[in-house]
């Protein structure tokens, strides 16, 4: 099958600038996807978006060059709860990659193992309008309590100014909670303000929840982009993340997001994402809990 990308897709970086920023030894890029290749793993029909192919190889080839020793592959929401191109890749990693799956109520306790058996760790909840349509909040209580036996979490996905209206329904899940991208704040708005108190907040009391610090590129206003060699990239999104890491130093993922869908306005050199971490997480101790124990505990716990 062939698909024609959505107009105005941007494709991954190629040929990424290597890292001035070395990594710790078993650092773990804890938030990115593959997309098909769409002729192997057709993308789902109720898809809001057609990108272009990423596959598991070209994945692995920028761990390698970013120095990074292993991926958690999250499903795309272009592949809608078919997870056979995640699970692909996690068969192919060597044990070097664990998956954070999407699910329907149908899905049979048999394929939830056999998820598990490849390395799946976790679900993912998207409350991202423009990406997925509604799922009843019933149906999503009754995945996360058959993952919970699993011993999964879950993975959230929503924007700030709707975490009001779904406080209720995350401070209730009964699993560890792992929220991406910081619950997307509006980095235009005061790292002190209301917004962000509230997310903060959500953290503070429920020790249960996680955050990935990731996606600078996708949260900020006034950049400047990670291109050209810039060593100071999206400046505005940086006393967001930092504050997350200082406060929540063991509850804190990062990753590069790769391949990046959707963005618009500029699509980043990875190289420098990773050149963006030392800044967010400023000494070797946050460091390697950010890249290296904290995704370990999570998604490798038997080699902890
Ligand atoms: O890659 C991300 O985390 C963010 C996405 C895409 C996404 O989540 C998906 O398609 O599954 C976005 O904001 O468009």
């Amino acid at each position: 099958m062939t698909f024609e990308k959505t107009p105005g897709w941007l494709d991954w970086y190629a040929n990424p600038s290597k890292p001035r920023f070395k990594v710790p030894a078993g650092s773990v890029d804890a938030h990115c996807h593959v997309f098909g290749p769409g002729a192997e793993f057709p993308f789902a029909p109720e898809r809001k978006y057609t990108p272009c192919d990423a596959s598991k190889q070209q994945l692995y080839a920028l761990r390698d060059h970013l120095g990074f020793a292993r991926n958690v592959v999250v499903q795309a929401t272009c592949h809608g709860a078919d997870n056979r191109a995640m699970v692909d890749a996690l068969v192919h990693s060597n044990g070097r990659a664990r998956g954070v799956a999407t699910v329907k109520r149908s899905v049979s306790d048999a394929e939830l193992q056999a998820m598990h058996d490849s390395g799946v760790r976790g679900v993912r909840f998207n409350f991202v309008k423009r990406l997925v349509d509604f799922t009843p909040k019933d149906e999503l209580v009754e995945i996360a309590e058959r993952i919970k036996t699993l011993g999964w979490h879950v993975v959230i996905y929503f924007e700030a100014v709707d975490l009001p209206e779904l406080w209720d329904f995350f401070t209730a899940l009964p699993t560890t909670i792992v929220v991406d991208h910081m619950g997307r704040p509006d980095v235009g708005k005061p790292v002190d303000g209301p917004e962000f108190e509230l997310f903060v907040r959500f953290m503070r009391e429920h020790s249960n929840v996680w955050s990935k610090v990731s996606c600078p590129e996708r949260l900020s206003v006034s950049g400047p982009p990670a291109l050209h060699g810039e060593q100071h990239a999206y400046r505005d999104v940086v006393p967001f993340a930092r504050r997350i890491v200082e406060s929540f130093p063991d509850r804190v993922l990062w990753g590069t997001d790769w391949p990046h869908p959707n963005l618009k306005d500029h699509m980043p050199d990875d190289g420098l994402l990773v050149d963006f971490i030392p800044h967010i997480a400023p000494t070797a101790e946050l460091q390697r809990k950010l890249l290296v124990d904290n995704p370990m505990r999570l998604y490798w716990p038997e080699e902890t």
